[in-house]
């Protein structure tokens, strides 16, 4: 597509827009910069509408380091500690808890048995390990509370506005608290969680299925609803789901990834979709 600003002239049912890191194609017809015929927006929680991907981070970092560092010193090989920017980017971010486990420790060559969901956190388990990042985790939002994107609320307020459908589906456990803590519940009709995950068992991202199950409730076909995602699981799950756009959010630099993963747009803060309407 271009980095390029020119209006092209022969096709007036195009237009180039140019948003944030990128400049994309968009139809002519839909509202907010999306695409026309987008009635439902899908938003990702942590770092999409909430700069919660980065306490998630630290409390993986917290709790892989001490892990890491007693595991090497009982198999007797170097410590190396866990990457918070291109582990977690590549094995944890937008997953379920226990994938983000599983699939960390498989890059490392490392396998523990999954264990029971109720494991305490000392466990050598992957529910274990689970437990023990959801106090960090939960510790540091309670302590340091939560901070909103101001441009994703103004978003979700003129989506409101707009008469668009819109739904979190976020692979976190803690959503609802978070949703809550914020006031941004109030903008949110269908929440699809972590906790939705586990009892209706669906496959995490970047399985589609908890987009598909949001848009399953607003009893309307993926090509009629937008991924919002900052996560390269999450814009995979948009794009295998066969969604009308999946924009990527991208506020750590990997506009790239998120492109080649399957966003059809970036932006770097949705108040940039705002300007744009
Ligand atoms: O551990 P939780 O709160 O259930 O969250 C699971 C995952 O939820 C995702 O939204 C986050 O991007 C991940 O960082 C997090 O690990």
């Amino acid at each position: 597509m271009g980095f390029s600003t020119r209006i092209p002239v022969e096709n007036p049912q195009r237009r180039w827009i140019s948003i944030g890191v990128e400049v994309r194609e968009s139809r002519v017809g839909g509202m907010l910069g999306l695409a026309a015929g987008i009635r439902v927006c899908l938003f990702d929680l942590d770092g999409v509408l909430t700069d919660t991907a980065a306490v998630h981070a630290a409390a993986w970092k917290e709790m892989f380091d001490e892990f890491l560092r007693d595991y090497s010193a009982a198999q007797g090989i170097p410590f190396r500690a866990f990457d918070a920017r291109a582990e977690y980017d590549a094995y944890v971010d937008g997953k379920p808890r226990a994938d983000g486990v599983r699939d960390f420790l498989a890059s490392r060559g490392i396998s523990l048995p999954d264990g029971n969901a109720d494991d305490p956190p000392a466990a050598q388990t992957v529910n274990g390990l689970g437990n023990r990042k959801n106090e960090a985790v939960q510790r540091r939002i309670r302590t340091d509370g939560v901070r909103v994107f101001e441009g994703s609320r103004k978003y979700l307020q003129a989506a409101e506005q707009a008469g668009l459908r819109r739904a979190v589906v976020s692979s976190s456990a803690n959503t609802r608290e978070v949703l809550d803590v914020t006031g941004l519940a109030q903008y949110v009709e269908q929440i699809v969680d972590g906790v939705t995950i586990r009892t209706e068992g669906l496959r995490g991202k970047p399985a589609p299925d908890t987009f598909l199950a949001a848009a399953k409730r607003f009893g309307i076909e993926p090509s009629a609803a937008a991924v919002f995602e900052d996560a390269l699981a999450g814009v995979s799950a948009g794009r295998s789901g066969h969604f009308g756009q999946v924009i990527g959010v991208d506020r750590v630099g990997q506009a790239g990834e998120l492109k080649t993963h399957g966003a059809d747009l970036v932006v770097r803060d949705l108040a940039d979709l705002l300007a744009e309407a």
